[in-house]
């Protein structure tokens, strides 16, 4: 017998919620319930902010009743809080220093890896990226942070589920001297599309204080394309320490990574540079290139906005092949070109004491 999400469900119907007099489930307060198929249960209790002394106990009665499901592994509650309307503004002088960014224990630097459009090749940057720092000795690790479309998995050949041996901390991936979680493994596949600005929030802390990231010289993010709620939580909760946009020559992605751009600078994230990513199109058969999303757009772009053009990496079959294939270039074909080109990077990256 496996544990259904039914039973799960049933189990937390027994406990009350205080608030309504109702029960968890039926007040709606229970959201992205996983349970896996060795009985892991993961799920958020999500409350109003100025009630949650109320719920005091209900974290750990919920978790109570689920452990004594047949057949239940670890049990993983979250509680999160919705967003309140801002408060008056204090006119008074302030004298505790707000709580800005905060540094993770263990992990030296943050460096974000975003792109204002989707299918820009930000993922298969992020895994090079993140593999070429580990050939150049760097403690790595690669947060899949891209919710609607979590691809680090497949892109470094792991799968699975992470574990947690203990219920509290969860096990991170591990391939090519990377070390790796990804968010999208903490749900079922469907659900990435209904998570909300509170859960995206409160997976996202976990997945950088609960995840046994171990010491790291620097955490890649890969985040979701755009400027949203990931990219405006990891901003202003953790002390990142630079952002690489990637983006491809055509006007149009162009415009979106010009937004990304204005969204870290408003933030205060330093802007390590941009990446052109399907640079130019060199044919596997013959070496011909064309440009096919034209030529030097980012180039100009970054003259423009005065940031780094970090690099310009050519749209190769054999990029996407060996992403497809779970093993970036800069690991399967360390000698190319295109594998050079990524390892490039990294070197600058170390070699200013970005990564
Ligand atoms: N330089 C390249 N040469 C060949 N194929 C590439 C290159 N860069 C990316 N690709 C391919 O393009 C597709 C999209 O890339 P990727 O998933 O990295 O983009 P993304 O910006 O992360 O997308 P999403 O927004 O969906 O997360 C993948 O199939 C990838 O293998």
């Amino acid at each position: 017998m496996t544990l259904s999400r039914d039973s799960v469900l049933a189990a937390l119907k027994t406990v009350s919620d205080p608030v309504s007099g109702s029960d968890l489930v039926s007040a709606g307060l229970i959201k992205a319930l996983t349970v896996s198929d060795t009985g892991d249960v993961r799920f958020v209790i999500e409350v109003s902010p100025s009630q949650a002394g109320q719920y005091a106990d209900v974290q750990s009665s919920a978790e109570a009743v689920v452990k004594t499901l047949a057949d239940v592994g670890t049990v993983s509650v979250m509680m999160t809080a919705h967003s309140t309307p801002a408060a008056p503004p204090d006119l008074k002088p302030q004298r505790a220093a707000p709580s800005g960014p905060q540094k993770v224990p263990g992990i030296d630097r943050i460096l974000a890896i975003a792109s204002g459009k989707g299918g820009v090749g930000k993922s298969t940057i992020s895994s090079n990226l993140a593999c070429a720092l580990a050939a150049e000795g760097r403690r790595v690790g690669l947060l899949d942070a891209d919710v609607y479309g979590p691809s680090q998995p497949r892109m470094l050949g792991v799968s699975g589920r992470p574990a947690s041996p203990d219920g509290k901390t969860i096990l991170p991936m591990r391939n090519f001297g990377v070390t790796m979680m990804s968010i999208g493994l903490m749900t079922n596949d469907d659900q990435a599309t209904v998570w909300r600005g509170p859960m995206l929030m409160g997976a996202l802390q976990q997945m950088m204080n609960q995840v046994q990231w171990g010491a790291l010289d620097v955490l890649i993010v890969d985040l979701p394309p755009g400027t949203g709620d990931v990219q405006m939580t990891l901003t202003q909760k953790f002390q990142v320490d630079g952002a690489v946009v990637v983006s491809t020559p055509q006007d149009v992605a162009l415009l979106d990574a010009r937004k990304g751009i204005d969204m870290f600078n408003q933030l205060g994230t330093p802007i390590l540079g941009m990446i052109e990513n399907m640079s130019t199109h060199i044919c596997s058969n013959c070496g011909h290139e064309e440009h096919v999303f034209g030529h030097g757009g980012v180039a100009k772009e970054a003259e423009k906005l005065a940031v780094p053009l970090l690099a310009e990496i050519p749209l190769h079959l054999d990029i996407r092949m060996a992403a497809d294939g779970g093993a970036p270039i800069v690991v399967s074909k360390p000698d190319s070109a295109q594998a050079q080109a990524f390892r490039s990077v990294a070197r600058a990256l170390v070699a200013d004491g970005k990564a």
